[in-house]
């Protein structure tokens, strides 16, 4: 995967994903496993556009597989994986992925000790992370306590949001201005006008924030803007008459929600998808928790984000004195797990899963409010050692 250096944007230059299809498909349908691989001849599948008929061909290229498992079921959510009680098959699971990916409660202390003379960033992802998943995504509400608690970790450490919701609607829910934001998977962040090479970058404008204090606005794609709203219109239309679609503009990509729709409606909410995608080549699609997510084909993610913000908080990024922690539960924060994973000992990613999920993170976090007690924590820690030298 190349990139190429003409754009103003950074945009990937393999073939679109449009053209990798032989399926009628759209490749980025198909889960991570099966993107780009290639398929025998004849194996053309034929999907109705409204009734799903062959259920079984469309299973078999495991894209409805992809959707059905991008979030576990409510009821599992909710349910404690207590090594006490839960069942056999399920404790030994949870045991060995927690053996791989412990406790950042449980391992604070080696956290801390790891990060002693170290300068801490914190990024946060927000729903699932700081709110808890709910069913409808404007009701995704932080609580007062988190608040309060992302309030003064960002009073000891300099701390980012980075959410696939817009950058907007992201700072309307958390409404904190003591926070840099990162917006639409990373692809808008808003950051602090500082003395690096990031503010120089081609894609980089100034702007003012809430305050009227000058900022720097980096945008990879604002090209793409006047395409995503085409595509969320079309998207709207097409799915008005499937019961519990809901369909997000988050400026720089489309949401398409399926949380609140009847499973046997879920391959035409992916037919519709799929068909705008082919008219947009260079559009393509992610996975996220019953949602699917139309972006532009660029080389930029969550993962891009820590690094530029890394760069423009200071000259942070690739410094052995730096530790960045970043806590998402998302796929698409697994861009930032591998990040901070690329070089031993980067960073720290936090998972936060009720239970084992493949994941690029180090430590895990079983839900928000384990979020919110490791953050907590983190402060007390940090006071204590302001207080102690
Ligand atoms: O990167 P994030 O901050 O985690 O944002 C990812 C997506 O979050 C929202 O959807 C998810 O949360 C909703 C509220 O709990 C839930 O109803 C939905 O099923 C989840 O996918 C948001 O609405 C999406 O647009 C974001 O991309």
């Amino acid at each position: 995967m190349e990139l190429k250096t003409n754009h103003a944007a950074p945009v990937l230059t393999d073939p679109p994903p449009i053209s990798k299809s032989r399926l009628g498909l759209h490749s980025s349908l198909l889960p991570f496993s099966q993107q780009g691989a290639s398929f025998s001849s004849g194996k053309y599948i034929n999907i109705p556009r409204k009734k799903p008929g062959k259920l079984d061909d469309v299973r078999s290229n495991g894209w409805l597989d992809a959707m059905k498992s991008s979030s576990p079921p409510r009821k599992k959510l909710n349910k404690d994986f207590n090594f006490e009680v839960a069942s056999d098959d399920v404790d030994n699971a949870y045991c060995s992925w927690m053996l791989k990916h412990p406790s950042a409660l449980n391992s604070f202390e080696r956290i801390t000790n790891f990060a002693r003379k170290k300068k801490i960033a914190i990024f946060l992802d927000y729903d699932g992370t700081l709110s808890p998943i709910v069913d409808d995504p404007d009701r995704a509400i932080m609580s007062n306590a988190m608040r309060s608690a992302v309030k003064n970790v960002a009073k000891h450490f300099p701390t980012a949001i980075i959410s696939g919701r817009s950058r907007d609607k992201v700072y309307d829910l958390v409404g904190l201005t003591e926070l840099y934001y990162a917006g639409s998977h990373g692809m808008d962040i808003m950051g602090p006008v500082t003395n690096t090479d990031s503010n120089d970058h081609p894609n980089c404008v100034k702007s003012t924030d809430q305050k009227g204090k000058e900022v720097n606005l980096f945008q990879p794609a604002r090209e793409f803007i006047p395409m995503i709203n085409e595509v969320f219109r079309t998207l709207v239309e097409n799915t008005k008459g499937i019961k519990g679609a809901k369909v997000e503009n988050h400026k720089f990509c489309a949401s398409v929600h399926y949380r609140n729709v009847d499973e046997k409606n879920w391959s035409t909410i992916a037919q519709s998808v799929h068909d705008i995608l082919k008219d947009y080549p260079r559009l393509r699609l992610t996975h996220g928790r019953k949602v699917l997510e139309v972006r532009p084909v660029i080389d930029w993610n969550k993962g891009k984000a820590v690094e530029f913000l890394l760069e423009s908080l200071g000259r942070l990024n690739g410094r052995d004195d730096v530790l960045p922690i970043y806590i998402g539960d998302d796929r698409t924060d697994e861009d930032a797990f591998k990040f901070l994973k690329k070089k031993k000992k980067r960073g720290y990613g936090i998972l936060v899963s009720p239970g084992p999920k493949e994941t690029s993170a180090f430590y895990s976090l079983k839900d928000p409010s384990e979020v919110m007690e490791f953050l907590k924590s983190l402060v007390r820690w940090k006071e204590e050692e302001e207080e102690a030298n």
